[in-house]
């Protein structure tokens, strides 16, 4: 028999942010069309000759009448349907000109960030969800003894970096002072609006009510199916294509994949490089984060490669 070669598209697409930062822009898909019904976001195909940016362009100019002024990657999806390969390459877009309006008769939203969840979007658009809600930046903590101290450089993170992600990483801790860090760091988060995942046995959630979990790599690869329910967070760290494809079947919302560059906590680690970190991060299928001797300095580097940001303890914890 032979096989089936199945069509390949490559689609751009965008996460249009609104001024305040807390709205993004979807449009329904007219019931005619494939996927019909289903919430979007704003694009389409790429004609032979263009780039993602420059499709993206025409596409938005095309349907929603704006034209876009500043965008950057944000994360690249393929997605397997039953009759076609699909590449969703997303935009964030931070600017635009021209006031967006259905030209094509489609149904046109602005949507506080967290509404998504509660539209209906095409399957392979899972992943662009977790993007979207994600920032570029995730504070991993460092080894702290003292709780003032700790408190004191988790605040200055939270206020003056604008730090909206924060991993409560404390491996000297025994469980009931971990307990106790926990939920002082949560009380924090939630003042900042930031999210907290705990790293540690996902059995935590039953005792602080965190926003989920980020799995160690050994951890990660000692389960079979996702340990915590669909509405908490779900993150782990990953060194190679086995744990990313790991962290995949089980559903991780997001993971850190490192090591990128020198760095103290991890003197004799072998270093990834960008070249590698890009193709592993091109099949992930969820938001990356680039760790190990990152900095925000670097947050644009790694978004150029498909990253949603970079992870870092240092760069934060001062
Ligand atoms: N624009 C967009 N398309 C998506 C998303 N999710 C998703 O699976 N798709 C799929 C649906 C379609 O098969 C394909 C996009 O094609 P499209 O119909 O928007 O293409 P187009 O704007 O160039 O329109 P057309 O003239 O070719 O009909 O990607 C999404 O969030 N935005
Ligand atoms: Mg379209």
């Amino acid at each position: 028999m032979k096989a089936m070669v199945k069509r390949r598209v490559h689609v751009a697409a965008a996460a249009i942010i609104s001024d305040d930062k807390q709205k993004v822009l979807i449009a329904r898909r007219p019931s005619s069309f494939d996927q019909g019904g289903l919430w979007e976001f704003p694009g389409g195909k790429l004609a032979p000759y263009e780039t993602g940016l420059e499709g993206l362009k025409r596409e938005l100019h095309e349907e929603l009448g704006v034209e876009i002024t500043r965008a950057q990657p944000l994360i690249r999806v393929h997605h397997e349907y039953p009759d076609k390969h699909i590449l969703l390459d997303v935009w964030q877009v931070h600017a635009f000109s021209g006031e967006p309006f259905g030209r094509e008769g489609q149904a046109v939203r602005w949507v506080p960030m967290e509404e998504l969840s509660g539209y209906p979007f095409p399957a392979a658009n899972l992943p662009i969800l977790r993007a979207v809600m994600l920032p570029a930046e995730y504070l991993i903590t460092a080894e702290e003894e003292d709780e003032a101290v700790f408190g004191e450089r988790l605040t200055r993170a939270l206020e003056e970096d604008g730090v909206r992600l924060v991993q409560l990483r404390a491996k000297s801790l025994d469980g009931e002072q971990y307990l106790a860090r926990a939920r002082r760091a949560l009380a924090l988060c939630r003042e900042y609006g930031a999210r907290l995942l705990l790293n540690g046995d996902p059995a935590l959630l039953e005792q602080v009510d965190a926003d989920g979990i980020h799995l160690t790599s050994e951890r990660l690869m000692q389960l079979d199916r996702r340990p915590i329910p669909a509405g908490k967070w779900l993150g782990a760290s990953t060194h190679n294509a086995e744990q990313l494809e790991k962290a995949a079947a089980l559903g991780c919302d997001l993971v850190t994949l490192s090591p990128l560059a020198p760095t103290p906590s991890h003197p004799d680690a072998v270093l990834m490089g960008w070249h590698d970190f890009q193709q592993h991060v091109e099949h992930a299928g969820m938001p990356v984060f680039a760790l190990g001797g990152m900095t925000r300095q670097h947050a644009n580097r790694a978004r150029a490669v498909g990253a949603q940001g970079i992870a870092s303890i240092r760069d934060f914890w001062r």
